[in-house]
């Protein structure tokens, strides 16, 4: 395999009896952003340990920058940036000397490494604790260590497993536009995440893990073409006597529409019926205030495939 970005071909790792990934294949593209989905014990981890060149697979081959991370760890390592979902890292050192250590590490002279620090501790909002020892550091801010570490060698390719727990909404965002400019750079960006809503904003592709699995393409293009229920709210009037209006122009039966708040909802097979559907309301004359997919097609493709999601809070 040469292709370049993030290449998994039937990888296998288990821990004694427990199967953490059975059978992983999966292409994440050069200039990219690809989510990695998948509950909570589904092998996430397990896989972005493997592809960090930090545990070595049982079976299956790994491509790293079309590198393979078992046999040249080193040279992949010198690739890949990794941010796992939690700062392993010296609580002593303060922040400064943390990422200018780690780019010693890699390579830079102190001189190099302290300038380079210098950018990034600018860059992720770090400045006012550059000082301070990581111990005092808050979630988020370690979050933030963690991505300046993951960068400090200018890598093409990053492994962020939950970067965003921990961080603030304006973090978040911030984080986001460092993802994709990293990935208009032409670098290759695997991301795992619980927030399925946050991850739709910022992924070009999505791959998804169950019980130690990539589900294929075809299951996954079904799942996301099931019903999908939207929320349809009239400005003047509550969900009680909204109802009624709503099923007799849409052709449905009032005593099956469900009500959740001030919303009643609909499924709808396609975003073609919810355009018409949604035309046939307006031209009804009825005041439409609010016409959404009640989930992202990520959380309702995630929930189609069978399996309970930490929807919307953080790990
Ligand atoms: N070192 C280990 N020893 C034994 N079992 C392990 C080890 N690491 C992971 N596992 C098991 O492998 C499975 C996959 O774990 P993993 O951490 O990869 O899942 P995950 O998808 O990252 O989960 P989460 O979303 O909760 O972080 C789980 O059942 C876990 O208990």
């Amino acid at each position: 395999m040469t292709t370049p970005g993030i290449v998994a071909h039937g990888v296998r790792r288990s821990f004694g009896d427990v199967h953490a990934v059975r059978n992983v294949t999966l292409e994440a593209r050069e200039g990219a952003v690809t989510g990695l989905v998948g509950p909570n014990g589904s092998g996430k981890t397990t896989l972005m340990l493997m592809l960090a060149s930090l545990l070595a697979p049982d079976a299956g081959d790994l491509r790293i920058g079309g590198v393979d991370p078992v046999a040249e760890p080193a040279l992949a390592r010198g690739i890949l940036g990794w941010m796992p979902d939690a700062l392993g890292a010296w609580p002593a050192l303060t922040a400064r000397e943390t990422i200018t250590i780690t780019g010693e590490l890699y390579g830079m002279t102190r001189e190099q490494a302290r300038a380079r620090a210098a950018q990034l501790l600018a860059e992720l909002g770090l400045e006012p604790l550059a000082d301070s020892p990581a111990r005092v550091l808050s979630r988020g801010q370690k979050q933030k260590l963690g991505l300046a570490r993951a960068l400090v060698h200018d890598p093409r390719v990053l492994l962020l497993d939950e970067p965003a727990s921990g961080l603030d909404p304006q973090a978040r965002i911030d984080l986001r536009v460092l993802l994709r400019r990293f990935a208009a750079e032409g670098c290759t960006v695997l991301i795992s995440s619980h927030v399925l809503s946050e991850l739709e904003e910022v992924i070009d592709d999505a791959v998804f893990l169950v019980a130690g699995e990539t589900v294929g393409s075809d299951r996954v293009a079904a799942a996301a073409s099931r019903v999908r229920t939207w929320r349809i709210r009239l400005a003047d009037r509550d969900a009680t006597a909204a109802v009624l209006p709503v099923a007799r122009t849409l052709g449905l039966d009032a005593g099956v529409l469900p009500i959740d708040r001030r919303d009643v909802l609909v499924g709808f097979a396609s975003d073609a019926d919810a355009a018409q559907a949604l035309a046939a309301l307006i031209g009804a004359g009825l005041p439409v205030a609010e016409f959404s997919a009640a989930t992202s097609m990520l959380e309702h493709t995630f929930l189609d495939l069978g399996e309970g999601p930490a929807r919307g809070g953080t790990a």
